[in-house]
């Protein structure tokens, strides 16, 4: 848990010091300074932000640099420093480290924020993200091998631009990418598809509390991004004028995706009104078709908001478990940082009855809280939920703590 937080020059804030509390609510108005709180979290375990790409558009401005420092309850410390031609600096305990996995693994943090609410119409890249969240904590083999796989679709991408016709070099060097891709890609595959399985029981159980009505209705399925019935290099080959008309790989891990599909096999009472049959037949029970639909389009705008929500939190309760069968395996009792909730703008679309569901099953998860609100008016609420909540207003970016 992050028990001392440090921000300097990230936007409009410029020198904070704050002591979060395991529930930390971010009132202000806006403009005030709430999300680059959070922006401050998020790019120090994800080493970027998730506005913007480029550091020079949050270092604040006239700054060469901005910092985030945090001191964790077990006394670790974690910082970055981005500048404004995106230099970084990684520190943990005080010693300069090369990566940024190292952090990320360090201090796991989920963000819940608007931008976030379009996840499930829009491509596939956010989705894909969702799964190697959880991918990255919980395989240790993922990462390497996924940064190996990005490393090798890259350098296949920038030829497939370059020529639409291959020379014998070319071509032979192709073919030696394809045969690393493929065995990374059958890697990556079996981990994502692990995780996903082990997750899919736990997402049902969070729609269950997040959106009952839907709990029989909606599932989720998972892509590969090609068959892997057949091994990449294989497929890689059979299309390879294809890719080259295209000028970039069309099928592998990278295309993966995750779907919500929402599906209805109700039967409902149709009423008959034809009088020469009423008298004998009150009501007509009718089994209508299964509809099947991407679950996007069905949901309205506060419901998606709490399925997004659901993929999101369902995938902390696996983590812990993962976590304790890992260190009771390895016999590992060194304690690992409390995942972190980011979450931004916690009331917008959703009505009284969503907030309180979604902030009671929040308060059941053992993770370090940070949310925003524009009004005061859910502290009640989180009063009743968490013990000993911090509330921190914002003003022109200067915080200030209220018990
Ligand atoms: N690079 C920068 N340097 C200085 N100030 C900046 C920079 N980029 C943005 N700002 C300012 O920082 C302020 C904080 O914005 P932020 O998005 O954190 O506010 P917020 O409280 O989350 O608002 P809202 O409720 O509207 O989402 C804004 O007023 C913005 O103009």
């Amino acid at each position: 848990m992050i028990e001392r937080l440090q921000i300097s020059h990230l936007r409009n804030l410029t020198k904070i010091s704050l002591e979060p509390a395991a529930c930390n609510i971010i009132i202000g108005a806006n403009g005030s300074g709430k999300t680059s709180l959070l922006e401050s979290i998020f790019l120090l375990s994800r080493g970027k932000s998730f506005r913007h790409h480029q550091p020079k558009r949050y270092i604040q401005h006239h700054q060469n640099n901005t910092t985030v420092h945090a001191k964790l309850n077990d006394s670790r410390t974690l910082a970055i420093q981005k500048q404004a031609d995106a230099t970084t600096i990684l520190r943990l305990n005080q010693t300069t480290v090369y990566n940024q996995s190292i952090l990320t693994e360090q201090l796991p943090t989920l963000l819940i924020d608007p931008s976030t609410m379009d996840m499930l119409e829009q491509g596939s890249a956010s989705r894909r993200q969702l799964l190697d969240w959880l991918v990255f904590h919980m395989k240790q083999g993922f990462h390497p091998q996924w940064m190996a796989y990005q490393r090798l679709l890259k350098q296949r991408n920038s030829l497939l631009k370059r020529t639409r016709h291959l020379t014998q070099v070319q071509l032979s060097e192709l073919k030696s990418w394809d045969k690393g891709l493929s065995n990374h890609a059958a890697l990556i595959h079996h981990y994502r598809e692990q995780v996903f399985t082990e997750w899919q029981p736990y997402f049902a159980k969070s729609i269950v509390q997040l959106l009952p009505s839907y709990a029989e209705q909606l599932s989720l399925s998972y892509n590969a991004g090609y068959d892997t019935s057949v091994a990449l290099d294989v497929q890689l080959n059979e299309r390879l004028e294809q890719d080259l008309q295209l000028g970039y790989t069309r099928i592998g891990n990278h295309r993966a995706d995750i779907h919500v599909h929402w599906r209805s096999d109700e039967s409902i009472s149709d009423q008959t009104t034809d009088a020469r049959t009423a008298a004998s037949v009150n009501s007509i029970q009718t089994k209508l078709p299964t509809l099947k639909e991407q679950a996007a389009n069905v949901l309205s705008r506060g419901e998606k908001k709490l399925l997004i929500t659901s993929l999101r939190l369902s995938q902390l309760p696996l983590l812990l478990n993962d976590r304790e069968r890992s260190d009771s395996l390895n016999d590992d009792l060194s304690s690992r940082a409390t995942p972190v909730v980011l979450l931004d703008d916690i009331t917008a679309e959703l009505d009284d009855r969503a907030i309180e569901i979604l902030l009671s099953t929040l308060a059941k998860l053992p993770c370090q809280v940070f949310m925003t609100s524009l009004a005061d008016d859910i502290l009640p609420l989180v009063h009743e939920l968490w013990l000993q909540p911090n509330t921190f207003h914002v003003k022109q970016g200067k915080i200030s703590f209220t018990n």
